[in-house]
């Protein structure tokens, strides 16, 4: 299984998730650029960095949404493939449909770039097995568009499916029910504004995005 990390003009954290791959999993991702139409056979699992794609120009991650390799993602998504977004890629997943909502102008408009306390909310997912459910634990974030927003209607239906996999112990962007993190109706597809790739080494000042990583690996082995 080989894990892929998709690079746009404008992408920043692109080596940092190929780099914690390649700690936690003890094997090199694969950089896909932008601009290719397929996707390498050996893909198991996709991760979209955060960063400025496109210099943000239109709306974050509306033009990466809709680059060219962004449909083979998208195909393999539907076929259950599991898929990471981080920050700009969280942007990217909502500006493609494959997650519900938006992610809005910081409410305070500034932005704000600190380690932030997380509660996992649901700890039976693909990504996040590895915690417990409750657990507090410290991402950092950096982004200006981290406001996530959707009609009631949806974040009532993500309560209910036990969509929402983080939320913010302390809410500073405005996103509504202080969402920092969902799961798509099929599970398969993660999209949270915190960065786990910037906490896997004791480096970084914790640790305690290696969970995830770590969690996504397992639940690719085969049984
Ligand atoms: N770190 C990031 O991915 C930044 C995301 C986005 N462009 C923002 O600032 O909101």
């Amino acid at each position: 299984m080989t894990a892929g990390v998709v690079i746009f003009p404008g992408s920043n954290c692109d080596r940092d998730m190929l780099v914690a791959i390649e700690r936690v999993l003890g094997r090199p991702a694969v950089p896909i650029w932008h601009a290719d139409t397929q996707l390498p056979d050996t893909l198991g699992l996709i991760a979209i960095p955060g960063g400025f794609s496109y210099g943000d120009y239109l709306r974050s991650g509306a033009m990466a949404a809709r680059s060219p390799v962004m449909r083979a993602v998208s195909e393999v998504a539907h076929k259950g493939m599991p898929v990471l977004g981080v920050c700009n890629g969280f942007q990217i997943l909502t500006e493609m449909g494959l997650l519900p909502g938006a992610l809005l102008r910081n409410a305070g408009t500034n932005f704000i770039c600190r380690d932030a306390e997380l509660i996992v909310e649901n700890a039976r997912t693909p990504f996040t097995h590895g915690y417990t459910a409750g657990q507090r634990i410290t991402i950092p974030v950096a982004h200006h568009d981290g406001n996530y927003f959707a009609d009631d209607a949806t974040l009532d239906l993500l309560e209910n499916e036990g969509r929402v996999v983080f939320r913010y112990a302390d809410n500073r962007n405005g996103s509504a029910r202080d969402i920092a993190g969902i799961v798509s109706a099929a599970g398969n597809v993660l999209g949270m504004m915190p960065h786990p790739e910037r906490a896997i080494d004791a480096a970084h000042g914790g640790t305690d995005g290696r969970t995830l990583f770590q969690s996504m690996f397992d639940a690719l082995q085969p049984a």
